[in-house]
This record gives structure tokens, sequence and C-alpha cells, in this order.
């Protein structure tokens, strides 16, 4: 892992972090720790059950439960071939959770499983009428290079590419042509097309995937460029590549079609959330300067990164701040729930402050805020009450009203496009960190971890919800950040081991399955309208995709 680059990278970000003369820092949280306000776009807390339908994609083999046995006792358990090579006690942090060991029994079952039946019969009829020889040649499809984990999010599409380094002299000469290609365009450039960049600082290296050792590229670009990325992926060859690659993120289900017609590529579709918490774990293992704190959060001209162990991670609060905000409770491995989230994310910060300052990109938004005062465009507490609110502990210098001094004309005149992009930026960060605090006092957990693009380049983001986190609740909580930020769905598509990669095959069959039925019933549906109605668009299906 190339740890040292990420110093460099918060370093210069520090040194352009203009910080105010705040001898107390700004308020986070707008309103009293009393009186909490209520989050407006927060939804209700939604319960998420675990997607366990790959159990059931194994069902078939049950009834030759011994026969199993036997090849699970002689056979080598492959998920987490990592965690075999782990020292004790990082093994005990994956397996220390409450359901986690029977998980990893369920896994090792279902390894014997996928090998059981594609060592035996292969006309065994499985799910969707597929047979263990095709599911097999599936599985193959799955292991053949190249390994890619993507996630296809509503702003940025991650992926996250496997370079293997163990490749034999044989192995060398037998690797296709295309193939070789795609490793090395990938691996050598760091810009590909119009948006795309690979994050070398965050490249992983002489890690252990399915009994191969290589290293982990971190590439993303934007989710509009897809298609000029897919018009990239045929230029290079994909297409005549049989490849079936793991996704995650609302893309993979938009953008299912164009991968398959364009490319040849079928998607295994995992839950992003599902595969965020798998790949912080991985990458936590993994880099173990992967987790970091403020130290000193109260006084934010002061406060300084440093490492955490996150060695014993449970529980915790997983704030993931993408193009919208999703909020977890994660008891374990794989034992979480989705206790709220919000509109109000990084998209709504990138979108307001092209609107406010006709700015283009992110980094320009960031580039600007950092130059530029909220307190010339926020109405704070001394604004109102001439100083202190003292019965409720509410500074002066505390925001109390986000953008609340833009009603008065000759405010708007002064203010600049920089002011304008620090206010959003700290409106949206304090709405973030207010709605983050109350899931953590909720669910009774005193680690909030904060995730997501959006704190890319973005220290002045991690540093106020390092001090919402510290100050609001006199010192008990505290806010954690990851390095690889916004790549851990991605990261743990690409780790999904062989009986979920069978579960989602088949899901994805049986959806197509689906697909043409309803397709099918809605043209019968739609023809009977057409035919015998008016001429309106039986469409309501607005994908744009
Ligand atoms: N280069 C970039 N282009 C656009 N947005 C970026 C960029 N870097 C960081 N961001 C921020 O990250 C957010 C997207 O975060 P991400 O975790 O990738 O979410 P999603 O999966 O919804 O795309 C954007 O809304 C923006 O605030
Ligand atoms: C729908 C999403 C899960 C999509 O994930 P994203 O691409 O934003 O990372 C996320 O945007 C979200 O949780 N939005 C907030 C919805 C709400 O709770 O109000």
């Amino acid at each position: 892992m190339k740890v040292p680059a990420k110093d460099s990278k918060y370093s210069v970000n520090l040194k352009i972090f203009k910080l105010h003369n705040y001898s107390i820092a700004p308020k986070i949280c707008g309103g009293s720790d009393k009186k909490s306000p209520s989050p407006t776009n927060g939804t209700a807390p939604a319960v998420l059950t675990k997607r366990n339908s790959w159990r059931a994609s194994w069902k078939f083999s049950a009834a030759k439960q011994q026969q199993k046995q036997q090849l699970a006792d002689s056979t080598q358990q492959p998920e987490y071939e990592c965690d075999a090579e782990l020292p004790a006690d990082k093994r005990n942090h994956l397996d220390s959770n409450n359901d986690s060991s029977t998980a990893t029994d369920n896994r090792s079952q279902h390894w014997a499983d996928a090998l059981e039946r594609v060592s035996t019969s292969s006309n065994v009829e499985c799910e969707n009428g597929r047979t263990a020889q095709q599911l097999s040649g599936e599985l193959d499809e799955f292991m053949s290079m190249p390994w890619f984990g993507m996630d296809i999010g509503g702003t940025l599409t991650k992926l996250v590419y496997f370079e293997p380094k163990d490749i034999t002299p044989d192995e060398q000469d037998q690797e296709a042509e295309i193939l070789r290609n795609i490793r090395r365009y990938l691996t050598k450039n760091s810009a590909y097309g119009k948006t795309g960049h690979r994050d070398t600082h965050l490249q992983m290296d002489n890690v252990e995937i399915r009994k191969r050792r290589g290293s982990l590229h971190f590439i993303r670009f934007q989710t509009t460029d897809m298609s000029n990325f897919l018009l990239l992926a045929k230029q290079k060859g994909m297409a005549e590549l049989v490849t079936t690659v793991c996704a995650t993120g609302g893309g993979a289900f938009k953008f299912e079609n164009e991968f398959r017609q364009q490319v040849n590529m079928k998607l295994a579709k995992f839950d992003e959330l599902d595969t965020l918490i798998k790949g912080i774990l991985f990458a936590e293992v993994q880099n173990p300067t992967e987790c970091y704190f403020y130290e000193n959060a109260r006084d934010i001209m002061k406060s300084e990164k440093r490492a955490f162990d996150f060695s014993k991670p449970y529980p915790f609060i997983l704030v993931n701040v993408g193009s919208g905000v999703s909020i977890l409770a994660v008891y374990g491995p794989d034992n979480y729930k989705r206790v709220s989230g919000t509109s109000l994310g990084g998209g709504t910060f990138l979108g307001l402050c092209c609107l406010l300052t006709g700015c283009n990109s992110f980094e320009e938004a960031i580039q600007l805020a950092t130059k530029g005062d909220n307190r010339k465009v926020d109405k704070l507490v001394r604004d109102i009450y001439g100083g202190d609110y003292d019965r409720f502990g509410l500074t002066g210098d505390l925001v109390a009203s986000s953008f609340g001094q833009m009603h008065i004309k000759d405010k708007r005149s002064s203010v600049s496009r920089e002011d304008l992009a620090n206010a959003t930026l700290v409106t949206i960060t304090n709405n973030i960190g207010s709605i983050a605090r109350m899931c953590a006092l909720n669910e009774k957990m005193d680690k909030v971890v904060f995730v997501g693009n959006f704190l890319r380049v973005n220290p002045i983001s991690m540093k106020l919800l390092a001090y919402a986190m510290e100050f609001w609740s006199n010192g008990t909580l505290k806010a954690l950040f990851l390095e690889h930020e916004g790549y851990f769905g991605a990261l743990g598509c690409l780790l999904q081991f062989n009986g979920e990669i069978a579960a989602a095959l088949n899901e994805t069959a049986e959806t197509s399955q689906q697909t043409q039925k309803s397709e099918t019933t809605a043209d019968t549906f739609s023809n009977t309208i057409n035919s015998t109605t008016s001429p309106h668009s039986n469409n309501t299906n607005n994908s744009d995709s």
C-alpha cells in the first residue's frame, strides 16, 4: 500500500484550507442540543433485511448433505482467502460478530456445494432451469480475468481492478493479447478518456484475492460519461472477452442492458450497502492506517489527522455521503440496518455550488470553499442575540441560520463566490453531522464512520464533522474516516465469493425472465391499449439509459 501519499494529499489541502479566526469553531449542528432540529429530509428508519437469496440458490444440493460434507472437509475454504493468511487477531476481528461464524460456515458449505455441482453431474437442473454445467461455465467465466468490482453511483462510477502480479511465464504466453493490453492500459495510465482517473495514491499492493496475488487499482469516472466508457471498453477489445463483472450501485440496474449489448458484459449485481461494509472490512484488514480521526477536534485550527485502530469496529454508525446520504447502524459484518438517510448530500453540495458560483467541478467547488467565509452568508447566533445565547450554551459564533443573511440586498451584493461555496459546504456538512449524531444517540453507538466521495479532498467537511461529533456529545462520540473514501462498494464487489456470484447470476437470469415476461404482458397490454384507445405513450418506464 502506498501510504505516504495520503499525508501529502492532506497536507497540501490543509495549506490551502484557510481557517476562520474562530476562537471557538463554528457550530455544526444548527439548533440547540436540547431541542434537536428535526431532520427535514431524513427517511423513517427502514430495517434492511440482509439479502440471503444466495442460500436459496443452493437449495437443490441440500439432499446430498453427507456427500457435501465430505467434500467440504477435503476442500480448502476460499472465502476471505486473505483471512486464512491473517494473524489470529485479525481473523478474530472478522469473526467476532455474533453471526459471522455462521456466515463463514455457510460460505464454506456453499463453496463445497458449488464445487460438488460442477464436479459431478452436469445435468442437474437448478433454479431458472439452468444446469450445473451451465452454472459451472458461468463460474468459470467469472473466475477468468480481468477481475473488476464496479460501483455505478449517482455521480461517480468507481472501478476497482485487480492486477495479477503472480503470472507465470506459461500463463503469460497463454494470456490473450487483449487481456494483456487491457492490463497495460489500466495500470500504465492514470487518466482515461474525458473524466476517468486512477487514484494512484490509493493503490493496494501485494493483496491476495481468490488465491491470486496482485495489486488493486482504484479508478473513477463520471457516471454521465458511461456511454464513452463503454465505447472505450469496446475499443480496447472488452467485447471479445467473455466477462462477468460484479457491479453495485443504482447504475448496475440502470445500465445492465448497455453493458450486455455494447461490451458483451454480464453484470452480477450486488446490493450497494452489503458491498460497502464488505469493502470497509477488507480495507481495514489490508491497511493498518486505513482508519483515522482528528485529534483536538474541538479546535479546528489545531485538529490533526491521526491513525485509529479500527480492528474491533462493532458496533458503529456508518454514514455514506455520496450523491445522497445513507446512514447505517452496523452490528457485525453481516448484520446491519439502514437507520436513516437524507437527500441533502454530496450531489446537493455540488449542484447548489454550481448554481450559486458558476463553478464546473467538485474540485473547483472545494477550492472556492477553501477561500470563502460562511459568516458573510449565514446568520450567526450573535447576529440575532448580539452575543451568546447562554441559557442553552449557544455561543455567538454558531450558525443560527444557514444562508440567513442572503435576504438582505446589501449583504447579497457583498458576498463572493468563495463565501457562497463555503456556506454551501458548511450547510450540507452541518446537516449531515446533525442527522448522524441523532442516529448515534438513538442507536447508543459511540463511533461514527464517514465515507463516500463527498469527503474526497475535503478536509473542511471532515474537520467540521469531527468537531460536531466531539463537541455536541461532550466527547462521547468519535468521528472516524477511511482512506479509500468512496471505493468500498466497488471493492466489496470485487471480493464477492462464488456462492454469492452464482446467486447474483441466478437473480439476473430470474430478473431478465421476469422482465421478458412483464415486457410481453406490457406489450400485450399496450398493444391492446394502442389498438383500441388512444395514441398516448404507453411507456411509463422513464429509464433514460
Ligand atoms: N470528481 C468528482 N466529480 C463529481 N463529484 C465528486 C468528485 N469528487 C468528489 N465528488 C463528490 O462526491 C459525490 C459522489 O460521491 P460517491 O460516493 O461517488 O457517490 P455516488 O455513488 O452517488 O456517485 C458527489 O456528489 C460530489 O459531492
Ligand atoms: C438512493 C441512494 C441509496 C443512492 O446512493 P448514492 O448513489 O447516492 O450513493 C442514496 O442517494 C440515498 O440514500 N439517498 C437518500 C434517500 C433518503 O433517505 O432520503
